[in-house]
């Protein structure tokens, strides 16, 4: 969607809930009308909209680690309470609010809904209990009984002053039409609350929006581009001249998932400079189908070539965006008669980002010290999961960062990362971002304008330079595969290294992974970041005396926030280890939690 259309969407989407009978908007109310009066009739309209979204009796929902997800076809009635839930989320902050309608990697035939809040990040997990309990509400009436009761408790009230405005957005899978339609109505039925339909985008670009329009900053996708691609220009303009030589191959082939990643990257290469993309897997038609054999997260989760590359890519450097293009790998075709790769995954791309802000980072601080007796270093934290390779931890405290550990799913990593000056965070899988803190950005900037009178062109102006521009080019809001992109292409010209170079950085320990079926998933709970059982009972002993038989051995189960499995992640020094060690701990998940089926 281009400005003018998007401005447009939004005028008629304004005009058009003025005419709706069941979504009057703030001006309809006469100022006479008293707060129970509006009330009452907010009260009606959630009673009147909400019945033409019945419930899919004997269907649970639960939040879990990225909102709520199931076939495309139960949606409707979920989709339509998240869209009230995205409304009163943004009466309560005062504030724009997103809503996303995605099931990232999942089949096509499957979507889901998750709410960005103000900062755009995810929907605080405060509110998760309450999406609990009203997307699982057996009736309107119920239903009702229940915003009552939390907007109470939340002293949010209807019709005031200030409009919600909740932005809307949604990836390519065919159900996300009608899905979305359900979404506004949800936000219709709340008085005064405004939809805005941003179109098809990626999950990050939503994130980003919600992010810049609560700053007062423009916030349409050509401008999420231009901000991209001018920032990558710096990036590349601040290469050392020593190091742009034919060393770096600027050609990159990325694997679009059959997504909504693919079509975005060719609107945002146009603007790109030294960097030579061809998009594969775009989506278009005949391309293949959504997530089926390609993408992210088969190619991690497989380590296998994914459909549309083969022996003419051997060597090429290679990437696959996930299907709503938040997550983000690398990996090279290893040989012409085999489909297996190198794989570097999202714990190398962390790794490779760390390596480059140290060290503009030391280059900055080691001339603040010398002017400034800069005493007060700018904390950087690395922040993984358990799925992170044991590798990788390693090498990144061997350069001596701080590395601690959340449980899964970026909404608990962002809320760790945020707590440094710079912090990096990464699931194995490829999602993640770099946050910086306001008060580091201030000192930058501050830093390059005295550097800019008084040592133009030095090292330390130009580390200030390419902090800043990464900055502005990575996410602030959420994980985000473009910009990760990006970020990855400018550090490895400016290193100088091929994507092979790069992979040489550590060597990942071989790893397994397996999926169990159980009869209750909830019946197990954990600790200390996921690492150790506390339910059921004995459980976690045996895992101890399983791990310890095998060298480097590293095991942990968990139940799964998106699917109705246990996983089991296993680590050692071989991979047949690593294999058995997973098997061997799986057979006793089966005996304690039931079932005795097989494992994927
Ligand atoms: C092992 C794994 O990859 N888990 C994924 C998966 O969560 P589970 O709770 O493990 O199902 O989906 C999440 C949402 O996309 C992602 O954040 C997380 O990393
Ligand atoms: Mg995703």
């Amino acid at each position: 969607m281009n400005e003018a259309q998007a401005r447009q969407g939004d005028n008629l989407w304004r005009q058009s809930s003025e005419y709706l009978s069941l979504s009057p908007s703030r001006s309809q109310i006469s100022s006479q009308e008293n707060a129970m009066q509006v009330e009452e009739k907010q009260q009606s309209i959630i009673l009147q909209s909400a019945s033409r979204f019945p419930p899919i009796q004997g269907v649970r929902f639960s939040y879990g680690t990225a909102g709520f997800r199931s076939d495309a076809s139960i949606l409707s009635a979920t989709v339509f309470r998240v869209g009230i839930l995205a409304a009163l989320r943004s009466l309560k902050t005062r504030s724009v609010t997103g809503l996303m309608i995605t099931a990232s990697h999942n089949r096509v035939s499957d979507n889901g809904i998750k709410i960005a809040d103000p900062h755009g990040g995810m929907m605080t997990q405060d509110w998760e209990p309450f999406a609990d309990a009203i997307v699982n509400a057996g009736n309107p009436e119920d239903l009702l009984q229940l915003i009552i009761q939390f907007t109470k408790k939340e002293n949010i009230s209807f019709g005031g002053a200030q409009p919600a405005e909740i932005l809307l957005g949604r990836d390519t899978r065919p159900s996300g039409g009608a899905l979305l339609e359900a979404a506004k109505q949800g936000i219709n039925a709340v008085i005064g609350a405004v939809a805005i339909d941003m179109g098809i985008l990626t999950t990050s670009q939503l994130h980003w929006m919600v992010r810049c329009r609560n700053k007062g900053l423009e916030a349409l996708e050509c401008d999420y581009f231009a901000q991209l691609s001018s920032s990558f220009g710096c990036l590349m303009d601040l290469v050392p001249r020593d190091i742009i030589t034919d060393r770096v191959d600027e050609k990159l082939i990325v694997d679009g998932a059959n997504g909504v990643g693919g079509e975005k990257l060719k609107e945002l290469k146009k603007q790109l400079k030294g960097l030579v993309i061809q998009v594969r897997n775009s989506g278009k038609e005949g391309e293949g189908i959504l997530n089926e054999g390609v993408g992210a997260d088969y190619v991690q989760k497989e380590k296998v070539v994914p459909c549309g590359f083969g022996p003419n890519d051997v060597g090429i450097r290679c990437a696959s965006l996930d299907g709503d293009a938040d997550r983000l790998v690398y990996f090279r075709v290893l040989s012409t008669s085999s489909n297996s790769i190198d794989l570097v995954d999202g714990d190398k791309i962390l790794s490779l980002f760390a390596l480059f802000i140290k060290e503009q980072l030391s280059i900055l601080n080691k001339n603040g010290k010398e002017e400034s007796n800069n005493n007060n270093p700018v904390r950087l934290g690395i922040v993984q999961t358990a799925y992170a390779n044991g590798a990788s931890t390693d090498y990144l405290r061997l350069l001596g960062l701080e590395v601690v550990f959340t449980p899964t799913g970026v909404k608990y990593l962002h809320e760790k990362a945020a707590e440094y000056d710079v912090g990096i965070y990464f699931e194995a899988n490829g999602h993640g971002t770099v946050l910086f803190s306001e008060q580091l950005l201030c000192w930058l900037e501050a830093r390059k304008n005295e550097l800019a009178s008084a040592s133009a062109g030095c090292e330390c102006q130009k580390a200030a330079l390419r902090l800043l521009a990464i900055s502005r080019l990575i996410n602030q809001a959420v994980g985000d595969a473009l910009s990760g992109l990006l970020l990855v292409e400018a550090i490895l010209q400016h290193m100088g290294w091929s994507i092979e170079k790069w992979s040489e950085l550590y060597k990942d320990l071989p790893s397994k992974q397996l999926k169990v079926k159980v009869m209750d998933r909830t019946a197990v709970s954990t600790t200390n970041a996921e690492t150790v059982v506390v339910e059921p009972s004995g459980l976690q002993e045996v895992i101890n005396t399983e791990t310890a038989k095998y060298p480097k051995g590293r095991c942990f189960i968990r139940p799964s926030g998106t699917e109705d499995v246990i996983r089991v992640y296993a680590e050692a020094s071989t991979q047949e280890a690593a294999d058995n060690l997973a098997q061997s701990v799986a057979r006793h998940v089966d005996r304690f939690l039931g079932f005795c089926s097989s494992h994927e």
